[in-house]
């Protein structure tokens, strides 16, 4: 019995665990914790319990790859250090995919999309991506204000903005009719403005409210997959979901999706088949108290195991 009725993935059907140990994307200690938590929880055997073969090679000693000397580009805060993570990372997703795994990214920071996203695109060129997230992490780097590099993944695979000669081995993959956001709620001027001029597709909680939860999903796929034939990215950002639900994260903002909503959105993506690669980032189990920690943990695990499968019935 395969988990999911995929044609993309072989058989014997696996899910390669990516533990990336990684925070230069932002600067709040600790979200570099968030793999290790989640690995912790349980989770490599919650996804064997589901009927997929696991593999988890230890976390990525990122560690090798920093750099002594990082000073900022422009506004860009770790440059280096986060670009060299992201190619090492893209490697290893992309080669994960090519041999029909699907690569699961435990972050760290969002930063870590240029690299997971890069890798799937290089596998599966026509891949569609479904961003959860209360921001649109879009920024440039001439729109960012804060430099830090979580808040750009997008626009370095969208080749907007600035190029910056360190990020050069980013090939700009990704089309803007291939990508939707679901969760929004906090998105800078400079942001709105580019999701105009590139006709993005977002549903932003106004939607959410508006449609409810299962229009919404499905007039996402709509838009990215029309035929419900392309490969599709996950990739999930905790803060899409309320703090409330999951307190632990660098950049709360109120207002978000519920426990339902996060997990409706998994589920639905996982009843499509087509699911290729999944990220879930942006845990950072140092941030609140001991409870916090615990629900936003579980809370990851669980969003994992609904994309991968699990169900309610
Ligand atoms: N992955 C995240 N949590 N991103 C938050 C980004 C916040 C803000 N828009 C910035 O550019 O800094
Ligand atoms: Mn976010
Ligand atoms: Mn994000």
């Amino acid at each position: 019995m395969s988990p999911i009725k995929s044609p993309f993935l072989k058989e014997p059907q696996t899910v390669a665990i990516i533990g990336c140990p990684f925070s230069a994307g932002q600067q709040r200690l600790g979200v570099d914790k968030g793999p290790i938590h989640l690995v912790e929880a349980g989770l490599t055997d919650q996804l064997a319990e589901l009927g997929w073969r696991v593999t988890f090679d230890g976390h990525h000693q990122f560690e090798e790859l920093s750099v002594t000397d990082d000073p900022p580009i422009g506004k860009l805060r770790n440059p280096r250090f986060v670009s060299r993570v992201n190619e090492s990372v893209a490697k290893v997703v992309g080669g994960h995919a090519a041999r029909g795994e699907l690569p699961l990214t435990l972050g760290g920071d969002h930063s870590l999309a240029m690299g997971t996203i890069s890798g799937t695109l290089g596998t599966y060129p026509n891949a569609c991506v479904i961003w959860i997230d209360a921001h649109t992490d879009i920024n440039t780097p001439e729109t960012t204000d804060s430099g830090n590099l979580h808040g750009m993944p997008v626009s370095f695979l969208l080749g907007l903005g600035a190029k910056v000669p360190e990020f050069g081995w980013i090939k700009p993959l990704l089309k803007a009719e291939r990508l939707v956001y679901i969760g929004l709620r906090d998105i800078d001027a400079g942001e709105k403005r580019i999701l105009r001029e590139n006709k993005i597709k977002a549903f932003s909680m106004h939607e959410v409210d508006k449609y409810g939860i299962g229009k919404v999903v499905e007039m996402a796929l709509d838009h990215v997959n029309p035929n419900r034939d392309l490969p599709v990215h996950l990739s999930f950002d905790i803060d899409a979901l309320d703090p409330s639900v999951a307190p632990s994260t660098g950049t709360p903002v109120r207002g978000g999706l519920t426990f339902r909503e996060g997990h409706y959105i998994c589920e639905a993506v996982y009843e499509t088949g087509l699911l290729v690669a999944l990220d879930l980032v942006e845990v950072n189990p140092h941030l609140e108290d001991e409870f916090s920690v615990n629900k936003t943990v579980t809370v990851g695990c669980s969003l994992v195991r609904a994309a991968l499968g699990e169900t309610l019935l």
